[in-house]
């Protein structure tokens, strides 16, 4: 027999996870002992349960599974943000909560930590609304079957579940757990299915005169960037990434033709995407936000979908297909044609060069970005905050190896912070660089305290333009003030006796490089730079793409039949 608490210690263990983000409470503590016995399992502590769930977000973004924490109701109400962001994003978050001792509703108690009434069910509701397997652990002899479907659920669908451990069942007697295996079930291609597919996919796509691919971010929890590396090889057309795809293809490769992002896009790639009468869209995800207000949806006839575990083109649909297996099999199907790589390369425009500005003139958004951008290398992770670091990451020109990361899906400001820690502790080689708005930092500064207690050395470039640039681009008002802080004293203050964050405010061209000489040599700890700058100092790009979606928020309702 074993402890239901050392089940999940062992399947946590199992599945990959090495560091679990916590925040205590008196319906976890027992749980979290079970945890911290196993050798295996480092917990990582968080300073709210808001942060603990985007740091697992993070963390899974580099080590595809994490898990996190929380006590009930006030812990788990604010991890549910993180979810719903595991849950836009396809990563696997396991969700664990504790809850209430299982005597304490049918003893018709009220209880701290709840809304007051005598029922305990409604957070498990609610998790099974952002989650694809919520479980409750009430009794012993079920728990290693519901871990086990909710852990195996997540693993095959990329999105988070939920555990709920009460009180008095985390070191309740329970069987040991079975194999490994019967947990690891990724998707079955089915065979029947994939021939159909492809058959059919190779007429269609010969029957076009000048293909395109896209790369969506679906590709990376499909485990299918490979499989898409070689497809475009086969094909040989132009290829161009949705901006939350950027960086799962080359930007080195002679076929890629940039971000594609309708009226913002880089390097042209709209003009290329729009030519073409094909795009073969692979893992792709289009929503307000990425396709510009929806002006760069491509009609369904010029439309390709292959999907995490379908394929879907006019006239016909086929499931039960890995997304991997696909790109694969049509590889070895498909005859080249590249067509749209010729005419993009007549197109290709040469790539503009930024001077540097003056070393003592006020420092411009123009300036801080060719100096982020000459940081970049092959071993650099760059977290783009929402907001104009989106734009400023977007166009970021990426050496091979260099990964980015974007949650453009939930988009919660604030994200960027504990989201590059978790995946500081998932990814430890990585150098890790973080552009993030004055307003986001706001949200979840506080983070910047476990950066200093792990000696994390994360350059965060505070973008402070005095106030919610992107909503005013959006829809301006006085809501879009916020108060100025001192950032730079700010997370000093986080090293109390033991800490080496350093904070710089920078208003010049020389002390912003000054700044970055410094940051790179402060290795035992995070290291904030302050870009002050013009509040209107923002890319014309966010100002074109502002006004699209504004347009489409500001669609009036459709006439009621
Ligand atoms: C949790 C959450 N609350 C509100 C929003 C709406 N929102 N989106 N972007 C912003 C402002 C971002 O401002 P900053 O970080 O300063 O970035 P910039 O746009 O570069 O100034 C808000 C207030 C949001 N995206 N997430
Ligand atoms: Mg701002």
């Amino acid at each position: 027999m074993t402890t239901i608490g050392t089940y999940i210690a062992t399947r946590l263990v199992q599945i990959g996870i090495k560091n679990h983000f916590v925040v205590p409470g008196d319906y976890n503590l027992v749980l979290l002992d079970k945890l911290q016995e196993n050798p295996k399992l480092q917990e990582v502590n968080c300073s709210n349960e808001l942060n603990c769930s985007f740091a697992a977000e993070g963390y899974a973004r580099a080590n595809g599974i994490a898990a996190v924490v929380v006590t009930f109701s006030v812990g788990a109400f604010s991890a549910f943000d993180g979810i719903g962001s595991a849950y836009g994003e396809n990563l696997p978050v396991i969700l664990i909560s504790g809850s209430p001792n299982t005597n304490d509703e049918g003893d018709h108690h009220l209880l701290h930590h709840t809304i007051g009434t005598h029922r305990f069910d409604y957070q498990y509701e609610m998790a099974q609304r952002i989650t694809c397997a919520a479980v409750q652990l009430k009794h012993a002899e079920d728990a290693p079957r519901l871990i086990d479907h909710a852990i195996r659920e997540c693993l095959a669908k990329k999105k988070p579940c939920y555990i709920e451990v009460p009180t008095n069942m985390s070191s309740a007697f329970c069987a040991p757990p079975g194999p490994i295996e019967a947990v690891l079930c990724p998707l079955k291609t089915n065979p029947k299915a994939l021939e159909a597919a492809v058959n059919a996919s190779v007429k269609f796509i010969e029957g076009r005169l000048k293909p395109t691919l896209l790369a969506g971010p679906k590709l990376k929890c499909a485990g299918a960037e490979k499989s898409f590396l070689r497809l475009v090889e086969a094909l040989g057309c132009a290829v161009a990434v949705l901006p939350a795809a950027k960086s799962l293809f080359p930007e080195d490769h002679p076929q890629y033709c940039g971000v594609y992002w309708g009226q913002v896009s880089t390097k042209k790639a709209d003009a290329i995407m729009e030519w073409s009468d094909l795009t073969i869209c692979a893992g792709c995800v289009f929503t307000d936000y990425s396709t510009t207000g929806w002006t760069s949806l491509q009609p369904a006839s010029h439309r390709f979908e292959a999907g995490f575990d379908d394929i879907k083109f006019p006239g016909h649909y086929f499931d039960q297909i890995a997304l991997s297996d696909f790109l694969n099999a049509l590889a070895d199907r498909i005859s080249t044609n590249d067509k749209s790589l010729i005419e993009y390369n007549r197109l290709r425009p040469t790539p503009p060069i930024i001077e540097a500005a003056s070393p003592t003139a006020p420092i411009t958004r123009k300036e801080m970005v060719r100096q982020i951008h000459k940081l970049i290398t092959s071993e650099t992770t760059l977290f783009a905050e929402t907001g104009d670091s989106w734009f400023n990451g977007i166009q970021m020109d990426l050496p091979k190896g260099a990964k980015f990361e974007i949650e453009m899906q939930w988009g919660h400001i604030g994200w960027s912070i504990p989201a590059c820690i978790g995946y500081a502790v998932g990814a430890p080689e990585r150098r890790i660089i973080t552009m993030v708005g004055d307003g986001s930092f706001q949200m979840t500064a506080q983070e910047v305290s476990l950066m200093v207690r792990l000696k994390k050395p994360i350059i965060i470039f505070l973008i402070n333009n005095f106030g919610y640039t992107i909503e005013v681009e959006i829809h301006d008002g006085p809501y879009n003030n916020i108060k100025n802080w001192n950032y730079a004293a700010f997370v000093e203050a986080f090293n109390a006796d033991d800490g080496y964050a350093k904070g710089f405010q920078v208003h010049t061209g020389a002390e912003l490089a000054d700044a970055i000489k410094k940051a790179k040599s402060n290795v035992d700890g995070p290291t904030l730079i302050e870009v002050q700058i013009n509040r209107d100092d923002c890319t014309n790009e966010l100002i074109s793409w502002g006004h699209f979606v504004a347009l489409a928020n500001g669609r009036p309702p459709h006439k009621s039949t």
